[in-house]
């Protein structure tokens, strides 16, 4: 069961051709790390930072370091960090959050220009006149840009628009070119959405077990140059990103507890990677939080109004969303609780803090001075676009999960956990190993290869808990297993097929399988060629007979009369547990005292219960 391709839409557009495969951009964004070479492509800026003050985003001390720094004083002054699950809420005190989600979307293209859209590109590579602003250029809509933008809507339930407009919205800022960002606050191209939210999301539990959180409009706007600070006060430029499309996610204030206010920005993430919207998530910089918190005294909700928000901008993970709401929300409680005002600001959070800071007050409408963007018109998105963008959208995450669960067995935490991995590609994976294993099985003659039905579940369970927990592995050792988008790594989807295959058969062991996989990671197999690998090293599972494992048993259980004897004591009825610490006990006697490679323990424990009910008990029994 593979997700629709996105290839499919790009035979659907209203003007222009996509350069790539589809509307995914290949391979998943990474940050790049700058070399001398990049670094002098940079633009630089000087900026007027306080001498030997630290420009803003520069940790000179590294992250790790700080927050140890940071619970080693804690820790001296004896106070305990309270845990985030026991702060969810202040008696007395109602907390409101509204949550505005930035995502780059998934597109070649920028949003106005041809420009492509790379990041790990040499800086300032892939700009046209128009995204730094030269006069006398124009904006060119990229239509295409459309496809991701209405699939995130449709996933978030919002009502399509068949008439957007774009807005000047002005403020000056080095990463802006053009002194003015268009974006379409008073015409979104979608309103109207929610999300919900399940207690396996993370919410808070007093949410109870599922909440829906509204979605207000969703609009499209351009993306800012990227900043990054060097020591000496200096600000480097990278004008790839600027003008690269976004899409912003208003929610309404209906959001009461710090935790599902991170929950619902990861399941925004998760639902927007799982259509292919956006490739690249928090992790990677492709997707940012603003968060705007209020408070207001328990008495004051019947009123129906909000207290005064403060916004914190440019969040950039999950914990960061909860920790600064956590932050905040004290911070107005003692202003308020002290008898002051809170201001509506804008305020800032670095990573290992424990408050907000002041950045400026909040600008409101009337300072961005909106006006309609004279050299574009109108967007008009067709219903013929919605139905097609609609029939193609796939399965979305949380049917996907109840599928996993139910259909193959999976806990719930593995299900989430294969659906977020690698921005959504390690589900992929798995279901083109599912694939490659049930045609190996069905070409061999294997009952049930089909995981549609109950007893196909074993081989599905199989492959999950290798593409998961295995796979897993290799990651603890290498930090990249080279996962594209459609669900390829270094480890070809075909070869850890026929490892499980060879393993679901019982044909080789579960510690051998493991070596093979280590072996194809590392290169030492070529594609394609696990088997002759396992014959050209005699890997095959050469299993001792049923009557070898009855001698073995047999040696073991002598002098375990103790040990018998609580079978015994089970069987009739004097202890209510079967007694599985015992008999595994006894497994791990006889694995040890049998020759190594031929051994299973599932067929050990299958003999040693069939000797204990049928021979051991029964003279036991007799004496
Ligand atoms: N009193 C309040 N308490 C908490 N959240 C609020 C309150 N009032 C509004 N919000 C939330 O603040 C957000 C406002 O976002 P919106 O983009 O409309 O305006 P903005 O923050 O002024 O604009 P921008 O930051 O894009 O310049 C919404 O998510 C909304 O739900
Ligand atoms: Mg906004
Ligand atoms: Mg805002």
């Amino acid at each position: 069961m593979g997700r629709i391709p996105t290839a499919e839409l790009s035979r659907y557009l209203l003007y222009g051709q996509l350069s790539r495969r589809g509307c995914l951009r290949g391979g998943i964004t990474r940050i790049s790390t700058t070399s001398a070479l990049r670094q002098s492509r940079f633009f630089s800026t000087q900026i007027d930072t306080p001498a030997g003050a630290a420009p803003a985003n520069v940790p000179l001390t590294p992250l790790r370091k700080e927050l140890k720094e940071q619970a080693k004083a804690l820790k001296a002054s004896g106070k305990k960090k309270k845990k985030n699950s026991d702060n969810q809420t202040v008696p007395g005190w109602e907390l409101t959050v509204g949550i505005e989600i930035h995502a780059q979307l998934n597109t070649a293209r920028k949003l106005f220009s041809p420009a492509a859209t790379s990041f790990n590109d040499t800086p300032n590579s892939h700009v046209a006149l128009f995204d730094v602003a030269m006069p006398g250029s124009q904006p060119l809509f990229q239509a295409e840009t459309l496809i991701p933008a209405v699939r995130a809507a449709l996933a978030l339930n919002c009502t399509i628009q068949p008439i957007s407009r774009f807005d000047r919205k002005h403020y000056f800022h080095w990463d802006q070119p053009a002194g003015y960002q268009i974006t379409q606050y008073y015409h979104p191209f979608a309103r109207d959405g929610r999300v919900m939210l399940y207690a396996r999301d993370g919410i808070a539990a007093e949410d109870g077990e599922c909440i829906e959180i509204g979605i207000r409009q969703i609009q499209m706007e351009q993306d800012t140059a990227k900043t990054t600070a060097v020591p000496g006060n200096v600000h480097w430029l990278d004008f790839n990103r600027v003008g690269v499309p976004l899409i912003e996610i208003i929610t309404l204030p209906e959001i009461h507890h710090p935790a599902t206010a991170a929950a619902l920005v990861r399941k925004v993430q998760m639902l927007l990677n799982s259509v292919d919207a956006c490739v690249s998530g928090m992790e990677t910089g492709g997707l940012r939080a603003d968060i705007n918190v209020s408070v207001r005294r328990v008495q004051d909700i019947a009123t129906g109004k909000l207290g005064t928000r403060t916004e914190i901008k440019n969040l950039s993970s999950f914990k960061a969303v909860e920790d600064a709401i956590i932050a905040e929300r004290d911070r107005q409680i003692a202003i308020l609780e002290a008898g002051g005002v809170v201001l509506g600001e804008t305020r800032g959070w670095s990573l290992g803090n424990t408050e907000t800071r002041r950045l400026r007050g909040k600008e409101g409408e009337v300072d961005y001075r909106y006006m309609p963007d004279p050299d574009l018109g109108p967007v008009v998105i067709g219903e013929d676009l919605v139905q097609h963008l609609k029939g193609t959208l796939g399965v979305l995450p949380d049917a996907e999960i109840d599928e996993l669960i139910e259909l193959y067995g999976l806990t719930t935490k593995d299900a989430m956990s294969l659906i977020q991995l690698d921005n959504g590609a390690r589900i992929q994976y798995f279901y083109n190993v599912l694939d490659s294993l049930e045609e190996r099985l069905r070409a061999a003659g294997s009952a049930s290869p089909n995981s549609d039905s109950p007893a196909g579940q074993r081989h599905a369970l199989l492959a999950a808990n290798w593409c998961l927990h295995e796979l897993g592995k290799l990651t603890e050792v290498s930090a990249d297993l080279g996962m594209t988008p459609d669900g390829e790594c270094n480890v070809p989807s075909v070869d850890l097929a026929a490892i499980l295959f060879h393993l679901h058969r019982r044909e080789i062991t579960a510690k051998v399988a493991k070596e093979l996989l280590w072996a194809v990671f590392r290169g030492q197999i070529p594609r394609g060629k696990v088997t002759q690998a396992i014959e050209a090293d005699d890997l095959w599972f050469n299993e001792l007979s049923e009557q070898d494992y009855a001698e073995l048993a047999d040696k073991v259980v002598e002098g375990e009369d103790k040990v018998l004897a609580e079978f015994l004591r089970f069987k009739q009825g004097k202890i209510k547990a079967y007694p599985q610490g015992k008999l595994m006990f006894l497994v791990g006697k006889i694995m040890r005292a049998g020759p190594e490679g031929r051994m299973d323990p599932e067929s050990a424990k299958r003999v040693l219960r069939d000797r204990i009910e049928h021979v051991y008990l029964p003279h036991m029994e007799g004496q």
